[in-house]
């Protein structure tokens, strides 16, 4: 699976050669002979969750642990990972997401993920062209068929460069997505806990 890769890198070298182009720069100057290639190499590592579907990263990261389910059984449980720093391109500008802070939380059933697991689908997931809204359902349905459980909330805080250095320019703009699934839908006390607000 991880070999067939389907990011063209060659492809995206001429194109970008085609950028610089249209530009009005000469893509053949010193400073320039290699921007096609280095791109075309920083695309293929910043955008590597486009050669995976949803499930594809969750047989990738499918680490768990068995726990005595009778532990769970009806319980509020929550495990939650806090601060998760991301990186991300908005799929309308393909500009930067950055200061991207995620939060992931779960109630077990039965079978508990390794933690870094968390932190590497938040990962695999913003390295594609997306909306903030979107990485929060795609980890929620990642974690969902990892662990088993209905219960998943994402909650993702990213300054969008499309809006701080461009177009409306608001520096300050912040964005908060909420993702909530199972229990975290309905149950606003969890919610509150997850927050620890
Ligand atoms: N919901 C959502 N919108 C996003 C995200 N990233 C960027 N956008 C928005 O996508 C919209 C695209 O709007 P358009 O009117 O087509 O583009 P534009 O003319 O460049 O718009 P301005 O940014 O207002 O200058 C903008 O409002 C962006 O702020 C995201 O993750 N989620
Ligand atoms: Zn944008």
């Amino acid at each position: 699976m991880a070999e067939n890769k389907k990011i063209d890198t060659k492809a995206i070298e001429e194109h970008i050669r085609g950028i610089l182009t249209a530009l009005g720069d000469d893509p053949n100057r010193e400073g320039l002979a290699d921007t096609p290639k280095r791109v075309a190499k920083m695309y293929a590592e910043v955008f590597d969750g486009m050669n995976y579907t949803n499930h594809e990263i969750a047989q990738m990261f499918n680490k768990t642990f068995e726990d005595d389910p009778d532990s769970y059984h009806n319980s509020n449980d929550i495990v939650v990972v806090k601060n998760i720093e991301v990186f991300s391109f908005c799929e309308h500008h393909m500009a930067l997401m950055y200061d991207m802070n995620v939060s992931v939380a779960y109630i077990p059933n039965g079978r508990v993920i390794g933690l870094s697991k968390i932190a590497r689908i938040a990962d695999m997931v913003a390295k594609r062209l997306q909306l903030q809204e979107r990485i929060g359902s795609d980890i929620a349905e990642i974690m969902q068929e990892i662990t088993g459980s209905d219960d998943v909330a994402v909650i993702i805080e990213a300054s969008h460069s499309c809006m701080t250095a461009r177009g409306i320019q608001k520096p300050s703009a912040k964005t908060r997505t909420r993702t909530m699934r199972g229990k975290f839908e309905s149950d606003t006390s969890l919610v509150t806990q997850l927050m620890g607000e």
